[in-house]
């Protein structure tokens, strides 16, 4: 194929100038896009696609018109395109284009989705030569200014910052982009845009000297993070300059998260406990969507953040708690205080539409009526006695509430009461704003007077009837008379259109009033768009201040929220402390007590019971009592109330839960490989302050070494971790295990069996439980009855024999050796064709018996089931049952 030249050479040049995935070219009126981006785009988007020809090649072209662009660049966007758009511009010699912006999911200016939008940056410390900060992140949220920085100590660590602010796209630093794992996870699990954004702009001098130069020296110093996450935030700078975003403004302030102020919750328990979304991807039926009752974005941004990073720090909670407290029991003025929120604007999003200049006169105008919130809720506060008192005044005082008010006059006096949308054609500012602009509107205002009252003028001038004044793109102004009066008109009146029912006419005189409008109209919208861009900006310089606003009314809103949810739904205040115990009275599921009628639970750990081995039948309520303590201690370190009659609450310092795996099959991971990662994750995380969730841990592989697991993991747990543990299980041996670890104690979900049918009690008891009921549950779910009778009998079996046994293909006898779990005997295995061949031995009861099976069974009788542990114990069982296997072969 030729090189393209004209339109179509120029679009391809800029394309390959760019690392964008699409390009959008100004051509005139429309944005054009060509060749492949033509086609992706038509498809994406459902455009019409052409054809352009260039050279004597034909190239798919698509395009929409210039006014239209913004939600079109939002849908690919929103897909995870990053777009570059390039406009056009005079020459001397015609016209030129330019690439003025790429937009990106992290750059992306326009959502109208109330979620925080984060662009991160993770950097390897070995790329950049950093002591002990093994990662560096940042993360940056253009819509509302957010900029946060973090140390992670490891590849995991950073995982969980990364799943915690739950990023758009990511800039994975120079050596973190060679990590395909790390990569592959944060595509896959984030679902984020991963760009690799040029190297240099993670070099640790030069990001030093951005975040230096753009926040101050002193605050970066103040921070006191390592070189790594320095160079994250660099990189971010510098990407979001160099996208043209034109946010960097409303970056105001750095703030470090460090880890330690929050309680861990990797990404699987994020995950687990269906904080923003359900296991199966849903918002509905999460924590979130379930305890949300916020009534502006941002405060539902806050608690889904606070949700996301709930606090250690009992002093936090502590003071989170009264406010909810004091709100809870103020019905009425919490009623008004979430009134005059619903009157509150999104002001952090609006700081960053100023300072990108996209902000409009209606924008500015919801601006000053939100300052305007501040004060009247700070009012409400101070006239309730219930709310003064509590730290609600002062968070309401945080801001300068001097300098808010004059900003709210300054606008409420500048623009109009209901501006348009547009902010070239005027009509946006009020009377007494600027004398001169005062002069043109009254100039304008009197032609427009002038043209307004013509028609009746004419009317009673000339006698006539049917007359209009009106105006056209293509008549400009005109008179128009109906047909039978028009030929009453005056000669003055030159005739300019005929029509069905009417004539239109001009005058000397409407044509100069027609200039003299049209001059006015221009000025007016020149002057107007002067004016409002030095608002704009001025607005954008009080960036800060909006934030500082926006996050007070933010707060106020969320812990409201926290508080209607509580005196709704009966929550009570936990009692927080430092300590081991965890005293729940009559506990609820956050979010199944919604749904069901809940059976309440008791639950009781602490130092000497801190471990709780969880059975009963399926179906039962295992998982839903344990996550019912994870969640119920999340919403405590959130400063929530919590579903319960009483509740005493041991602060931790994270929460991990290991429940089992929905979506990693396609990552090339096993279910069984899975849980067992996310076991070493727990083994190695929690500590002697953590709450560790297990459901079913060790049952994806054989039941032997499924125990075996479940059980070293529980001494593990016990003796070296001495985590604050639940663990449910179906192995019903290690009950036992409370006999010998002091901390270890059974509690069951009680079942009801009468008559062959299975009741679920819902109620949690203390002590173990040996039925899991498990056909009851198959029976339920439909399962043939052959299938059902056939498992009863083969329970019927297996209880009597208490053993654990293999069936053979196609045969109904036993193949395989058997291993007595109660009595920890072993017992022969029966041979399919009952035949005795040579070298075998008789026993005593006259079977036959060959000569490995013999040396089999001394081993056996030598081996002391009493002192040898349970994991080496059943490993040498298996070699034995293996020896005999390899026998029979
Ligand atoms: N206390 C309760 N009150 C009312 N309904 C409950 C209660 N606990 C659990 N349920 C309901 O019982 C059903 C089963 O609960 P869950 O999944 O917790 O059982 P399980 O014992 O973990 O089951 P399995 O062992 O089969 O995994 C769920 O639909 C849940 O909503």
């Amino acid at each position: 194929m030729t090189e393209a030249t004209g339109i179509v050479g120029e679009f391809l040049s800029l394309k390959a100038d760019t690392d964008a995935d699409i390009l959008a070219m100004q051509c005139g009126d429309f944005y054009e896009f060509f060749a492949e981006d033509a086609e992706l785009v038509a498809d994406e988007l459902d455009l019409k696609l052409s054809k352009k020809s260039s050279h004597g090649s034909s190239y798919p072209m698509a395009g929409v018109p210039l006014a239209d662009l913004t939600p079109y660049l939002k849908a690919l966007v929103e897909r995870g395109y990053r777009v570059a758009v390039a406009d056009q511009y005079e020459t001397d010699s015609g016209h030129a284009r330019e690439i003025v912006r790429v937009v990106t999911p992290g750059t992306l200016l326009e959502t109208t989705d109330a979620d925080a939008q984060y662009l991160a940056a993770v950097v390897d410390g070995d790329a950049v030569g950093a002591g002990d900060t093994a990662y560096g992140l940042a993360f940056a949220d253009v819509t509302t200014g957010r900029f946060l920085v973090a140390d992670a100590e490891d590849e995991d660590d950073a995982l969980t910052e990364l799943y915690r602010f739950d990023p758009v796209e990511v800039l994975p630093g120079p050596d973190a982009r060679a990590n395909d794992e790390l990569l592959s996870t944060i595509r896959e699990r984030l679902d984020a845009t991963l760009t690799l954004h040029d190297t240099e702009a993670f070099a640790p001098k030069r990001a030093d000297h951005a975040v230096g130069d753009h926040f101050g020296r002193e605050t970066v110093d103040r921070l006191a993070v390592g070189t790594p996450t320095i160079a994250a935030a660099g990189a971010i700078l510098e990407y979001v300059a160099e996208t043209g975003a034109g946010v960097l403004a409303s970056m105001t302030r750095i703030q470090a998260h460090h880890g330690d102020d929050h309680v861990t919750l990797d990404a699987t328990t994020q995950r687990n406990l269906e904080l923003t979304e359900t296991m199966q991807g849903d918002r509905d039926g999460s924590l979130f969507e379930t305890i949300d009752h916020t009534e502006t974005s941002a405060g539902g941004r806050l608690l889904k953040e606070w949700l996301q990073r709930p606090r250690r720090s009992l002093e936090v909670l502590e003071r989170r708690q009264e406010s909810v407290d004091a709100l809870a029991s103020a019905a009425l003025a919490r009623d008004e205080i979430q009134d005059q929120l619903g009157e509150a604007y999104d002001l952090a999003r609006l700081a960053s539409k100023a300072s990108h200049g996209s902000a409009d006169a209606r924008d500015l105008r919801s601006a000053a009526e939100t300052l305007g919130v501040l004060p009247a809720l700070a009012e409400t506060i101070a006239s309730s006695p219930d709310l003064t008192e509590s730290p609600l005044s002062e968070i309401v005082d945080r801001p300068d509430r001097e300098a808010a008010r004059e900003l709210r006059e300054t606008l409420a006096e500048a623009i109009a009461d209901d501006p348009p949308s547009t902010v070239t054609q005027g009509e946006l500012f009020q009377r007494g704003y600027d004398p001169d602009l005062d002069e043109v509107i009254d100039q304008h205002e009197e032609v427009k007077e002038w043209l307004d009252t013509l028609a009746e003028r004419e009317k009673g001038k000339y006698s006539l009837s049917h007359v209009t004044v009106d105006r056209n793109k293509t008549d400009g102004y005109y008179i128009q008379v109906g047909k039978s009066a028009a030929d009453g008109v005056p000669d003055h009146y030159e005739q300019i259109k005929t029509l069905k029912n009417s004539k239109r006419f001009t005058t000397d005189e409407l044509e100069d009033k027609e200039r003299e409008i049209l001059r006015l109209e221009e000025q007016r919208g020149e002057l107007e768009y002067e004016l409002f861009e030095e608002l704009r900006e001025e607005v954008a310089a009080r960036a800060e201040l909006l934030q500082d606003v926006g996050r007070a009314l933010a707060t106020v809103d969320a812990l409201s929220s926290l508080a209607s949810h509580a005196a709704e739904n009966r929550w009570v205040k936990p009692d927080l402390h430092q300590g081991d115990d965890l005293r729940l009275e009559q506990g609820r599921h956050p979010v199944v007590e919604q749904t069901t009628e809940f059976v309440p639970n008791d639950v009781r750990m602490d130092k000497d019971r801190g471990f709780l081995v969880v059975t009963g039948p399926n179906m039962s309520g295992k998982s839903t009592y344990m996550r019912q303590v994870a969640g119920i201690t999340l919403l405590a370190q959130i400063g929530s109330f919590v579903p319960a009659k009483e509740a005493e609450i041991g602060l931790v310092d994270g929460i991990f839960t290991r429940v089992g795996a929905l979506d990693e099959l396609a990552q090339g991971r096993s279910t069984f490989m899975v849980e067992m990662s996310e076991l070493s994750n727990i083994l190695h995380a929690a500590t002697e302050e953590s709450l560790v969730i297990l459901d079913e841990v060790g049952r994806g592989t054989a039941t032997y070494d499924g125990i075996s697991i479940a059980w070293a993991a529980t001494e593990y747990l016990h003796n070296e971790v001495q985590a604050k543990t639940l663990f449910a299980t179906h192995y019903h041996e290690l009950t036992g295990l409370a006999d010998s670890l002091p901390r270890v104690a059974n509690v069951h979900i009680a079942a009801d069996e009468r008559d062959g049918d299975v009741t679920f009690l819902r109620t949690v008891r203390d002590g173990p439980t040996d039925r899991s009921y498990g056909i009851h549950v198959a029976d339920l779910a439909g399962v043939p009855d052959p299938v059902v009778e056939r498992s009863r009998d083969v329970l019927e079996r297996l209880r009597e024999e208490k053993a654990i046994e293999a069936k053979g293909g196609g045969s109904s006898d036993p193949v395989q050796a058997v291993f007595d779990l109660g009595s920890g005997q072993f017992s022969g295995a029966a041979s399919p064709d009952g035949g005795q061949s040579a070298g075998e031995s008789e026993t005593d009861e006259g079977e036959t018996i060959d000569p490995e099976a013999k040396a089999v069974l001394e081993d056996l009788e030598t081996l002391d089931v009493n002192t040898t542990p349970p994991i080496e114990l059943v490993s040498k069982v298996q070699t034995l049952q293996q020896r005999l296997t390899d026998r029979d072969d």
